[in-house]
């Protein structure tokens, strides 16, 4: 029978016969056999030991390090970080252990260095950036447990640091681990414990993403990068810079880096942005599809009017598919639709004329006719008298009476002619009088550079000014700030005060616009609700002064309806004009800064 396991050290070998002791054969069989058990190297010290233990001797006490030894093993075991379970391997003699452990522990001392680097801006970060759940008093309290319960002890100390100041970053509430940080001897396990491994594992590995994490990173990257638009610039840029954090990711060194986790924030909060900005655009779609619809609707009875602005959709559709193209496209058919509404009614009046000259010229023709055929049957009867009279005198009293009837009836032809003739012409006059309605209209929309409603610069008369200003300031090299100015919830004031008074909220917020500018500056209603104004000379900083200082004056005025006040308020996006760019760009580049505005609350302005 088999002895039992070594536990204890009892011997292994089988029980000799009574009175008979082991051979050493035997003894030397068993010592091996116990250290295969014990899974122990066949070490001459461990072989000694066994061997012993079979025999039934006492093992020797441990012979324990001489005191010197001691303390420059201590010292060693301080330094490393390594902390109390290498002290343990080394002095119970585990010299395997003891080896793996300082290995762990042994880093790049560059590495360490800008470990701590790191930790030191983010503690510094930390420090400063207000919390909820963090104050300053508590994160200082907990900064004080942490750098007392550590001290002895340096990666332990980078580990709670690191941990301390994620939870000051994602301003949780202090849990008891970070914030009362235990003294490092109630962490440490007891000897030859295995969880003091990550400690000794090194603060770069503690901080890595772990695997899983990576692969959510992964995932989420992959479901962000389909949104965002292909024919965008940014987003082209976007995508090249996920590509490098993914590889950073994959990289030790770079995962473990508090920059990594900064330049993914940043990512993040970019791709945040344009995916906003884009569902902003989809709303904006949504309701040009809306305006499109009203205005095929109030057309169907003339299909020409539905092709031509089909037509013009097309087209600003085909420059490309941004926020502004929809928003001028909208415009457009808004305009479109009262120009060609009140075409209509007018000529519909000139039909209405026409059917009425119609009428009466019918009625005149009708009443010749009644005429002519009265004269017909007096033709009739004057010929019966004439066969049957018997005297010259009466025969010349009948054909002067025939004369008399006949001239009569000739003259009133002639006056119907006449009058037919004068219906006709003045028919043909208002036909051409449409004609010329309908040219003017074009006219004034592609002509004239003033917006005739707000007496502003309009589309064509702001691309006038810019042209003139942009070359100007490719001369000078002087800066020139573009605005652009959205009036705040002008729906909600059209549907409660009506479209006059719409209207004039347009003409109220132009004139105040142009009275804060200088006269060098210009103002230029763009369509709709929206204008823009050009700055020469000016710094996008000194342009949000003097539009800030508009939107208070027009928070404290009002202009007056109906006995009731109406504000108006605006908000606003400036950029800078960029040498050799087109206004649409910088106008583009403006609206994101309005959006912006109007997201964060309107009644203010936004640069970008
Ligand atoms: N009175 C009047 N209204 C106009 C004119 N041009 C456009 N509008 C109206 O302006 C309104 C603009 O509404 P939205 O684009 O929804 O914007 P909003 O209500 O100002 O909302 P925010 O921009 O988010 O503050 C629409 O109802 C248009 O019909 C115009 O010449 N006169």
């Amino acid at each position: 029978m088999d002895a039992p396991s070594s536990a204890g050290g009892r011997p292994t070998m089988p029980a000799p016969l009574a009175g008979a002791a082991p051979t050493p054969a035997q003894l030397a069989k068993a010592a091996l056999r116990r250290l295969a058990q014990e899974r122990l190297e066949p070490t001459p010290e461990n072989y000694q030991r066994a061997y012993r233990a079979e025999a039934g001797e006492s093992a020797p006490a441990e012979p324990g390090l001489p005191s010197t030894a001691q303390r420059v093993v201590d010292r060693l075991a301080q330094q490393a970080g390594a902390a109390p379970e290498l002290l343990d391997a080394v002095q119970q003699g585990r010299w395997e252990q003891a080896d793996r452990l300082l290995t762990a522990s042994e880093q790049d001392p560059a590495a360490q260095a800008q470990g701590w680097a790191t930790l030191i801006g983010r503690i510094v970060k930390g420090v400063e950036r207000g919390g909820r759940q963090w104050t300053s008093g508590r994160k200082k309290d907990s900064l004080q447990r942490v750098l007392t319960g550590s001290r002895g002890a340096p990666a332990v100390l980078q580990q709670r640091l690191s941990q301390l100041t994620a939870s000051w970053e994602s301003d949780a509430p202090p849990a008891e681990s970070s914030e009362v940080a235990p003294p490092l001897a109630e962490t440490a396990p007891a000897a030859g414990g295995s969880a003091a491994a990550p400690v000794l594992a090194g603060a770069a590995d503690d901080q890595r993403l772990p695997a899983p994490w990576q692969a959510v990173v992964r995932d989420l990257s992959n479901a962000v990068t389909p949104a965002l638009p292909v024919d965008d610039p940014r987003c082209v840029r976007l995508r090249s810079r996920l590509d490098e954090l993914l590889l950073a990711l994959d990289d030790e060194a770079d995962a473990a880096d508090e920059e990594l986790a900064d330049d993914w924030r940043g990512w993040a909060g970019d791709a945040q942005r344009l995916l906003d900005h884009r569902q902003h655009l989809v709303s904006q779609l949504h309701d040009l599809c809306g305006e499109l619809t009203g205005g095929l609707a109030d057309l169907a009875e003339d299909g020409s009017w539905v092709q031509g602005q089909c037509e013009v959709m097309r087209s600003k559709l085909q420059e490309g598919l941004t926020s502004r193209t929809v928003r001028s496209v909208s415009h457009l058919l808004h305009a479109t639709r009262s120009q060609q509404q009140g075409v209509r009614a007018q000529r519909n009046q000139a039909r209405e004329v026409l059917k009425g000259l119609i009428n009466s010229m019918l009625q005149e023709i009708g009443e010749l006719g009644a005429r002519t055929g009265r004269f017909h049957d007096s033709i009739g009867r004057y010929a019966d008298v004439i066969e049957q009279a018997d005297t010259l005198e009466s025969l010349a009293g009948v054909v002067k009476d025939l004369v008399e009837e006949t001239k009569s009836v000739q003259s009133q032809v002639g006056q119907t002619q006449q009058r037919l003739q004068a219906e006709h012409a003045e028919a043909d006059q208002l036909q051409v009088r449409v004609r010329e309605l309908e040219a003017e209209l074009q006219r004034l929309s592609t002509e004239v550079s003033t917006d005739q409603l707000t007496e502003v610069a309009n589309r064509r008369g702001l691309i006038q000014a810019f042209e003139t200003e942009h070359a100007r300031t490719q001369r000078s090299g002087r800066e020139l700030s573009v605005g652009l100015l959205d009036i705040d919830n002008f729906k909600k004031l059209n549907d409660t005060l009506g479209h006059q008074t719409g209207d004039q909220a347009l003409k109220f917020l132009a004139q105040k616009v142009k009275q804060a500018l200088r006269p060098m500056d210009t103002v230029a209603r763009y369509g709709g609700e929206e204008f823009v104004v050009l700055l020469p000379e000016t710094t996008t900083e000194e342009a949000c002064v003097v539009l800030t200082r508009l939107q208070r004056t027009l928070t404290a005025n009002f202009f007056m309806h109906e006995d009731r006040q109406v504000f108006v308020t605006f908000s606003a996006g400036v950029t800078l004009y960029r040498p050799g760019e087109r206004l649409e760009e910088t106008l583009d580049r403006a609206d994101e800064a309005l959006y912006e505005a109007k997201r964060t609350g309107k009644n203010r302005s936004c640069v970008a």
